[in-house]
């Protein structure tokens, strides 16, 4: 029943944003412009100006884009309509079928006339921080930055406070790994924008593979285990800079890292009972020893919110400062850190972490099991639910 609502939410969701997309008006204006036809280099160019637009155009757009050029390249819709279940392919579906009887040349001419109006839009509104070479760093969620013996991870999300998408799962694992062989003595995890982390992208519930929702928990089980394990094996000093609240997995990892310092802004939130779930990043195990089992139960099962000053009474916080001086006061002393010999700054991590990991793997591996059974729950499917519809926040 949970899913069957989720899935109707969904659809209700990318009608809105279809429709959208059609009554946009500079799209609407090209896409009443049948006078003009379209070749097909033409076509052929606006598909490989596509490969290279810098910012991702939104699923709306993206699925105008495939609609038409399945129009145009094989006309109206002849595929059988999928499962109410598979989101993404139902979704393309009906955005084809929804071009009806369309002719070849019109929808190629709308293909390339959309593609013409993104590029001179995407172009003109992407927001690069000053200085930063997304490029050079090949991530499409992260900013990596490696500068006076620091390599810096940080979270590019803030538009949706840094949430944590099946493709920033695999970007910083890749980081994680690249830093470990770098030359820079430590590593920091941090958030770009106002949040550190809201945790799990919720969103990343709504893609059903056609194997289904057991699927579905499994493969993000195997993800969560080989995402917490590089974590748990990362040779140098990690250490979090907390620039803003942080949520679910984001809080739980901090367990792992080696220090953890935050901004008074910042808040400590893991609220997994209320979304039917269960803690994961080793915390069922680094939290109360940590903070002892009551404190770690009233956050791990009870999701009580800790301020900052909290956190830090609690041990799970090295240090708080104020907002206001958070970052200079951070830098200045990690870039101190980052001056000491590396090798001994790595043998001394890998004795104090050592005597562990075999334990932190053996936790990992058992919350991630415990987890693959929640996300099939009523409990979780309807959490979710109230999330995506607008139903509920934290
Ligand atoms: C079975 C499949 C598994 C797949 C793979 C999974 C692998 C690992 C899973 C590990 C499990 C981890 C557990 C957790 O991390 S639990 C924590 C989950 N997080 C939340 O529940 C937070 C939800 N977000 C909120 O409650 C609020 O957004 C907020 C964080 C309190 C902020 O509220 P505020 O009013 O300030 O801002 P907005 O809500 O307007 O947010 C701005 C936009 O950002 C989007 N957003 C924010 N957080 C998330 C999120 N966690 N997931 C998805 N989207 C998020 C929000 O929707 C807004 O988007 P919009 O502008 O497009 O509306």
């Amino acid at each position: 029943v949970a899913m069957a609502h989720l899935a109707w939410r969904l659809a209700q969701r990318w009608c809105q944003s279809s429709l959208q997309v059609i009554s946009f008006p500079v799209v609407q204006l090209h896409l009443n412009r049948t006078a003009m036809r379209a070749s097909q280099k033409d076509f052929e160019n606006a598909m490989n100006q596509v490969k290279l637009l810098k910012k991702d155009p939104g699923n709306e757009v993206k699925l105008k884009l495939y609609s038409l050029y399945k129009q145009a390249t094989e006309g109206p819709c002849n595929m059988p309509k999928p499962g109410v279940f598979d989101l993404i392919n139902k979704a393309k579906w009906d955005a084809w079928n929804a071009l009806g009887s369309l002719p070849k040349e019109t929808a190629r001419q709308n293909y390339v006339d959309l593609v013409s109006s993104l590029s001179s839009s995407l172009e003109s509104s992407s927001q690069v921080e000053p200085g930063t070479d997304r490029k050079s760093t090949g991530y499409e969620t992260l900013m990596v930055t490696s500068e006076d013996g620091i390599t810096k991870i940080m979270l590019n999300r803030p538009t949706k406070k840094n949430a944590l998408n099946v493709e920033m799962y695999h970007e910083i694992m890749h980081a994680l790994k690249a830093a470990s062989k770098d030359d820079s003595a430590i590593t920091v995890l941090t958030g770009n924008g106002d949040y550190y982390s809201s945790g799990n992208d919720l969103t990343n519930f709504t893609d059903i593979p056609p194997g289904g929702v057991e699927e579905k928990a499994k493969n993000g089980a195997i993800l969560l285990r080989e995402f917490v394990g590089c974590f748990i094996d990362f040779p140098k000093p990690l250490i979090a800079v907390v620039n803003g609240p942080a949520v679910g997995i984001s809080v739980t990892l901090l367990g792992l890292f080696d220090a953890v310092y935050a901004s008074d802004r910042a808040t400590f939130h893991t609220p997994f009972s209320h979304l039917g779930q269960s803690p994961e990043g080793c915390s069922s195990y680094t939290f109360p020893k940590i903070m002892s089992p009551a404190k770690a139960t009233e956050m791990l099962v009870f999701g009580k919110k800790l301020t900052a000053g909290e956190a830090c009474a609690q041990g799970l916080v090295t240090e708080v400062f104020p907002d206001s001086t958070f970052q200079k006061e951070v830098w200045t002393r990690l870039k101190a850190f980052a001056k000491l010999p590396p090798n001994a700054m790595r043998i001394s991590k890998e004795i104090i972490r050592n005597r562990e990991k075999e334990k932190l793997h053996a936790v990992n591996a058992e919350e991630c099991s415990v987890l693959q059974g929640r996300w099939l729950s009523d409990e979780c499917m309807n959490a979710v639910v109230n999330f995506l519809s607008r139903k509920s926040k934290l």
